[in-house]
């Protein structure tokens, strides 16, 4: 345990850990600190009007063991008693959770931040390696993610704890850099009034950039989802989807870069979320990691720093379980973000 934060107080086991994404929903349950977590398969955010009809369904209903506690790792900033899915409809309310799950302790944290809390667990099996460069131990990590939204996270090992760093990162303005890029950018239709790299490198954002390359192109886009567009690219049947997800890979290294170079993410760059591990073999032709070490003056530094994707499935849990079992290994500040069911009765 630190000194230099107050102990958390330990979770009560057993323990319903589940990763809210915009799209997918899963649930794992840890019966006890030593035990492997029970995995339910992920379901689909929009089949359910919350999140308390999700766990009843997919998770009550299918075992005896009931939770005593759970957290929750949600794709949104945390603040308050109510929060609101960036990316879906629904709206995390803990009260509510304590009283229709019938927990006594509820903790909420970003998906990215549980996310960073897994980068250490990650073995070699779980992960793609893309160009060359180390992960140094016990050195900053960095997450980046396009799924429905685009994730990013930070991991820091300090006075020998990890310490999550949650942002919201994937929202940071998003510009032409290369001479062919200009055209493109001219022709993407703007979200909320700008371009930021969210817009570009989540799902919806494959189909923004493949009708920005098709009308640069002069031709009429065929393909209508970021699925369509990738399996396209993949089997070579359509060459402006592959010349989209070629300049996907590159603006994705790019990003990657700048984050890298923000926290000096000498323990690895981490792509994670739905997407990357699907376009792999794009990721390798070259573009993503020439536009993540082209950083002059510190080209030299980029090419040291590794870039990995997470093949491994719901790596989110994976952190959510190693906090549950051992809270105090990480530096986590669960000020606002835990719900305590005395608390919520008296509320
Ligand atoms: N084959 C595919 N190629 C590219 N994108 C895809 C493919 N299949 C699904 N997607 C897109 O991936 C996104 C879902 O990603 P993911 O599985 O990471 O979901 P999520 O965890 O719910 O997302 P988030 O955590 O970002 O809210 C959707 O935008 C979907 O359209």
């Amino acid at each position: 345990m630190s000194l230099l934060q107050a102990a958390i107080e330990p979770l009560a086991f057993p323990v319903l850990i589940g990763d809210i994404g915009g799209t997918n929903v899963r649930f794992a349950l840890l019966s006890d600190a030593n035990a492997e977590p029970r995995s339910f398969p992920p379901v689909e955010t929009r089949s359910y009007p919350d999140i308390e009809t999700a766990i009843e369904e997919n998770v009550l209903a299918h075992t005896s063991v009931m939770p005593r506690s759970a957290v929750i790792a949600v794709a949104g900033p945390v603040s308050g008693n109510e929060v609101d899915l960036t990316n879906a409809d629904w709206i995390v309310r803990p009260h509510d959770i304590v009283e229709r799950i019938g927990v006594a302790d509820v903790i909420l944290l970003n998906d990215f931040e549980a996310l960073a809390l897994a980068l250490p667990e990650l073995k070699d099996n779980d992960l793609h390696r893309i160009g060359g460069g180390a992960i140094e131990t016990f050195c900053t990590k960095v997450v980046v993610g396009p799924g429905t939204g685009l994730g990013v996270g930070g991991l820091a090992h300090a006075a020998r704890i990890w310490v999550p760093l949650p942002g919201e990162g994937g929202h940071v303005s998003f510009g032409p850099v290369e001479p062919d890029e200009f055209p493109v950018w001219r022709a993407i239709e703007p979200e909320h009034g700008r371009i930021s790299a969210e817009s570009l490198l989540a799902g919806r954002g494959i189909v923004r950039l493949y009708r920005a390359v098709a009308t640069v192109e002069g031709s009429m886009p065929q393909l209508h989802s970021p699925a369509m567009i990738t399996d396209a690219a993949l089997s070579g049947t359509d060459p402006c989807a592959e010349r989209t997800i070629e300049l996907y890979a590159r603006l994705l290294g790019r990003l990657a870069g700048d984050l890298a170079l923000v926290l000096m993410a000498r323990g690895g760059v981490y792509v994670g979320g739905g997407i990357a591990p699907r376009l792999i073999p794009f990721l390798e032709r070259g573009e993503f990691r020439r536009a993540f070490e082209a950083k002059a003056p510190h080209d030299e530094l980029m090419r040291g720093m590794s870039t990995v994707v997470i093949t491994r499935e719901s790596p989110a849990l994976l952190g959510l379980a190693a906090f549950a079992r051992t809270p105090n290994r990480f530096g986590v500040s669960l000020t606002g973000r835990r719900w305590k069911k005395a608390a919520v009765a008296a509320h």
